[in-house]
């Protein structure tokens, strides 16, 4: 049948190199009717994560190799999700190929059903349409009152174009008859929520530093840091990821309202990102950060006297960012896993594409990017966080979460550290309760003794957040994620697309009592690790996402 292999076509190089539209309905080779073909692809790209997750525990490519993961992802889509089922005779081989596994195909999609705790397919179609696109959903240009500038809060709303202040966010979010307003947010101080059709870049406020377009979940991991702790135990603060700025000037805003004279020491490894973040530091009339330009935390050795008054870290590495609310133009999907292949795609964007391409080590595979256009959910693509924004899955996961968990307990090293916060705009487990997971059972945690920051000590706000971590898998023994309940409470998440209005996030704090004599050391701890928790297979080599 011709519909599956002209969407086949379309989203993969083979279709050209315009837009969506333009390969579909343009000049092409598709026999196909345009109309079948848009509707196939856009709802697969809702659908994609979950139905990859159906196919590689049903193990449906090793029994069908003349279907590719492509193929497969589109057929099965119209299997389980379209009322006619596969759009082709009873007897076409293509339909075979997947009716002939209907039972297991059938009997994993249940189960992956009842993970996501749907009741029914229309309670899950409901759930994946949230979820991917999270975008049908009003969503707020999230704004926050730069404190380090003196201003006049009321004369700056005044210059606002008609904008009405309100006091829920539902309030907001309804833009009828082409109302603007704007709230205060009731869990981040100094947080404000405008309407979605306000445009914040054009306000003087914004221009002059005053107002900081950041996404509310953005400004949990600085909050969770600092929000609570008292002038007496913060001394230095790293921000170890830290271009384009974001937490850093939140940070350094937190630190002056509280009276503190410790300075932020601002690292960031790449040249052009740490231009921007000496910018926004300016911008934010931020005194107290200093940015070190071109310069990898790892490589900083926490023994060093510079660091010996460092108390907290925030850390916000690169990641696959799936959890950003973004406009994508040809779907990236994530595929099933191919068994043939050794260097697996894990999109249907195939290697040597000629898009501008990223720079990785040997043998990765080459990942789409999105570096032409930036996804910023802030409305401000200067202010854009993740550098790239990238579906992940498999082996590319792997080694994101071997990286974040190795800057971690790179972060746990240094000697009078007493609260971490680690962040990522990622909705993977992966990378967010199983870094944690296995932080803790990291020897470097272990004999530092570091804990989760439990939900009953968390700043207010945080503590009153009711999405918490996760476990998807609780009965595998195999899984990573092995966090009791008060640590998955201790886990902060955030949900794209939900009545939260923020982007897909996740955030923890650790934290360990410097006070009790624990660490008796006081050194950077390196000699005394047997164990690595983030895993010794030569990430190194990779650079990942930058
Ligand atoms: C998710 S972004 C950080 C966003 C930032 N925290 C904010 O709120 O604006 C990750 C940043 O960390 C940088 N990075 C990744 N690994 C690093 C490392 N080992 N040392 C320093 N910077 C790193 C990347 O270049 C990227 O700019």
């Amino acid at each position: 049948m011709a519909l599956y292999y002209d969407a086949a076509s379309v989203l993969s190089s083979e279709g050209g190199q315009g837009s969506l539209k333009s390969r579909i309905y343009g000049p092409s080779t598709v026999k196909s009717n345009p109309t079948q073909i848009y509707a196939l692809i856009s709802e697969t790209a809702k659908r994609d994560v979950f139905l990859k997750d159906v196919l590689d525990r049903a193990g449906l490519l090793q029994d069908e190799p003349k279907l590719t993961p492509l193929l497969a992802l589109l057929l099965c889509h119209d299997h389980f999700f379209s009322k006619a089922g596969i759009a082709a005779p009873v007897k076409h081989p293509l339909r075979q190929s997947i009716e002939r596994h209907k039972a297991r195909l059938q009997s994993e999609f249940t189960r992956a059903r009842l993970r996501r705790k749907c009741a029914s397919v229309d309670a899950l179609k409901s759930s994946l349409d949230r979820e991917r696109a999270g975008l049908a959903r009003p969503h707020p240009r999230w704004a926050r009152v730069n404190t380090l500038v003196d201003q006049d809060v009321e004369a700056m709303f005044a210059s606002l174009p008609g904008c009405k202040r309100k006091l829920r966010l539902d309030d907001v979010l309804k833009v009828d008859q082409g109302t603007r307003s704007y709230c205060y947010d009731e869990h981040v101080p100094n947080l404000l929520a405008f309407s979605p059709g306000v445009d914040l870049t054009k306000a003087n406020a914004y221009r002059q530093g005053e107002l900081i377009l950041q996404d509310k979940a953005s400004c949990f991991p600085a909050y969770l840091l600092l929000g609570n702790e008292s002038k007496e135990n913060i001394g230095d603060v790293i921000d170890g990821c830290a271009a384009p700025g974001n937490k850093t000037t939140h940070l350094a805003a937190i630190i002056c309202e509280t009276g503190c004279t410790g300075k932020i020491i601002a690292c960031e490894r790449d040249g052009i990102r740490s231009k921007t973040l000496q910018s926004m530091v300016e911008k934010a009339n931020a005194d107290s950060v200093q940015v070190l330009a071109k310069q990898d935390f790892l490589a900083l050795d926490p023994a060093d006297a510079r660091f010996k008054g460092v108390t907290h870290l925030l850390l916000d590495p690169s990641c696959s960012g799936s959890g950003i609310l973004g406009r994508e133009d040809i779907p990236k999907l994530a595929l099933p896993e191919d068994p043939r292949m050794t260097t697996k795609p894990t999109t249907n964007e195939q290697p040597g594409s000629k898009s501008k391409k990223r720079k990785r080590g040997q043998g990765q595979p080459e990942g789409p990017s999105l570096e032409e256009e930036p996804v910023a959910t802030t409305g401000n693509p200067a202010a854009d966080e993740e550098e790239a924004p990238t579906p992940a899955t498999g082996e590319r996961l792997q080694k994101l979460s071997n990286l974040q968990t190795r800057i971690v307990e790179h972060a746990m090293k240094f000697p009078a550290a007493r609260r971490i916060a680690y962040s990522t705009c990622s909705l993977h487990e992966q990378e967010n309760e199983v870094v944690v997971s296995r932080l803790l059972a990291s020897q470097i945690a272990q004999t530092h003794g570091w804990k989760v920051l439990p939900r009953s000590q968390q700043v207010d706000g945080m503590q009153r957040w009711k999405h918490r971590g996760v476990r998807s898998k609780p009965d595998d023994v195999d899984e990573q994620n092995k966090l009791n309940q008060e640590e998955l409470d201790a886990c902060i998440r955030c949900n794209p697309g939900d009545e939260e209005g923020t982007m897909g996030f996740f955030v923890c704090a650790f934290v360990r009592d410097v006070d009790s004599g624990e660490d008796s050391r006081g050194s950077n701890g390196s000699g005394a690790r047997n164990g690595d928790a983030s895993g010794g297979d030569g990430e190194e080599a990779w650079e990942g996402f930058d």
